[in-house]
């Protein structure tokens, strides 16, 4: 059930898609240090060796190398050790000191200031110390994500010390987009002493390209938010700025975002506003835990663009919402040549931006896990899609989630329900059966990523 929509509003819905995607997920630089911040006390079993950054020779450096144990990941639950996926070396907290505490620099501004969006920015953090970790020539860590180690964890950081060393490039992909990050390079044209940094979502994809020459020495920490089983009604620590904090691009959004609401040909009979969720949440599968499948957590841990639609429509005084999120694939097994031409059909439907492929989404308020109970074989058509709600009773276990699902208004368009507009289209790999992922730098017990988006109602037009 589509409405006509003019070229002035599709621009506006263009604009408020673009605001999200203009900043990467990830600051990088270098950072002047301290001569005593590049010195390292290591040893397996007393701390007995000093190694200073600025001027380990090959020796000393392979030396430390020599200290280490294989670095491990995280694959399908569990901690490999697979060289043709990670190679490099690590050390555990304790078997290292350094002066070096990212805390007490310019870092935890530099966080704030570029990662996080409007009053997240004056949130209290923490930077634990995680791994230091040796790239000898030849080691690499392939593209994998950050497990998260809890339900408050939301990025990650790399510190590289200005060790001899070529290659090692980080490369980040999120969204279709790919950024890297050279911090060697970056190393030789920084004053020193510096290091590099790169701090970045956790669930954003990165990889560490191979390392050509020398060793490569980092530092990794997790980031949390410190805030997040705060009583939201407590004063906060710092105090807030503007919501959008007069950002570009938080500017923009809100901007597009008003003169949306204002257009008549817009939902004109009313509805609501989709948008899947740029990152994905850290989320406690734990059954029997009270904790387990919630999203109360994920409210007050959202990232970047994700932030910035949440507070600016907060600040509008809409009613927002977050559901997980699971996509379920249509199939025609029966008949693999309608499945092609339905899908050629869509693509051409509409008018709009992209298309948005043959699946249908189901948005939970707890986490499903189980493919059994839904049954969907349904479609998209131009982003125009209905709500209905699950019938909530039975006795199958996951029957009693409270839920909605979302089907194509095209196959529903005779039942009641409300249409929501997608502004930025669902793009989850999640399928229903497990929100796990594959590949993690760690396995955790119970803490996995989840697909989450988020739904605005919206009245009529003039009364919104
Ligand atoms: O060394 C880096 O740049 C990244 C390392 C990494 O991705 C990890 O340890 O999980
Ligand atoms: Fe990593």
């Amino acid at each position: 059930m589509s409405y006509p929509i003019s070229t002035s509003t599709i621009e506006t819905l263009k604009r408020l898609r673009e605001s999200l995607t203009r900043k990467p997920p990830y600051a990088s630089g270098t950072l002047p240090v301290q001569a005593d911040d590049l010195i390292l006390f290591f040893g397996k079993d007393v701390i007995s060796q000093r190694l200073d950054y600025a001027t380990a020779g090959p020796e000393q450096l392979e030396t430390l190398s020599q200290t280490c144990d294989r670095a491990s990941f995280g694959r399908n639950n569990e901690d490999v050790l697979d060289d043709s996926y990670r190679k490099a070396g690590k050390l555990d907290t304790r078997f290292f000191a350094t002066p070096f505490v990212p805390e007490r620099s310019k870092l935890v501004e530099v966080i704030r200031g570029s990662l996080l969006e409007g009053k997240d920015a004056t949130r209290p953090i923490h930077i634990e110390l995680y791994k230091l970790n040796v790239y000898d020539e030849g080691s690499f860590f392939k593209p994998h994500k950050d497990t998260p180690r809890s339900g408050s964890m939301f990025a990650s950081l790399v510190v590289v010390f200005p060790t001899l060393h070529e290659g090692g490039a980080l490369v980040l992909r999120h969204g279709g987009e790919e950024w890297t990050f050279d911090s060697a390079q970056a190393l030789e044209n920084a004053a020193p002493p510096s290091v590099a940094y790169i701090s970045f979502f956790s669930d954003v994809e990165h990889e560490v390209l191979p390392v050509t020459k020398g060793h490569r020495v980092t530092l990794t920490y997790n980031i949390y938010y410190a805030d997040v089983d705060d009583d939201p009604n407590l004063p906060a620590a710092l105090p807030s700025m503007d919501p959008l904090a007069a950002s570009s691009h938080g500017n923009m959004f809100l901007s597009a975002l008003k003169e949306l609401l204002d257009a008549p040909d817009f939902l004109p009979k009313g509805g609501a506003l989709g948008f899947g969720l740029r990152h994905v949440y850290p989320v406690l599968a734990d059954p029997g835990h009270p904790m387990s499948g919630s999203l109360d957590r994920v409210r007050r841990l959202l990232k970047g663009p994700d932030a910035l639609v949440h507070h600016a429509c907060t600040a509008l005084g809409l009613d927002a919402n977050l559901y997980f999120m699971y996509k379920e694939e249509q199939h025609y097994p029966e008949d693999p040549a309608r499945h092609e031409a339905e899908r050629a059909a869509y693509a051409n439907a509409g008018g709009y931006h992209f298309n948005l492929g043959d699946y249908a989404i189901i948005m939970t308020e707890r986490v499903a896990d189980t493919r059994s109970v839904w049954d969907a074989e349904s479609g998209f058509e131009d982003r125009m899609v209905a709500v209905f709600p699950v019938y909530k009773p039975g006795r199958g276990e996951d029957r009693n989630l409270n839920a909605k699902v979302v089907y194509d208004s095209h196959y529903y368009s005779g039942s009641e329900g409300e249409q929501v507009h997608w502004v930025t289209v669902p793009n989850s790999q999640t399928k229903i059966t497990q929100p796990m992922m594959v590949y993690g730098n760690e396995t955790t017990m119970g803490w996995a990523y989840a697909d989450v988006c988020l739904v605005v109602h919206i009245g009529r037009p003039g009364r919104r």
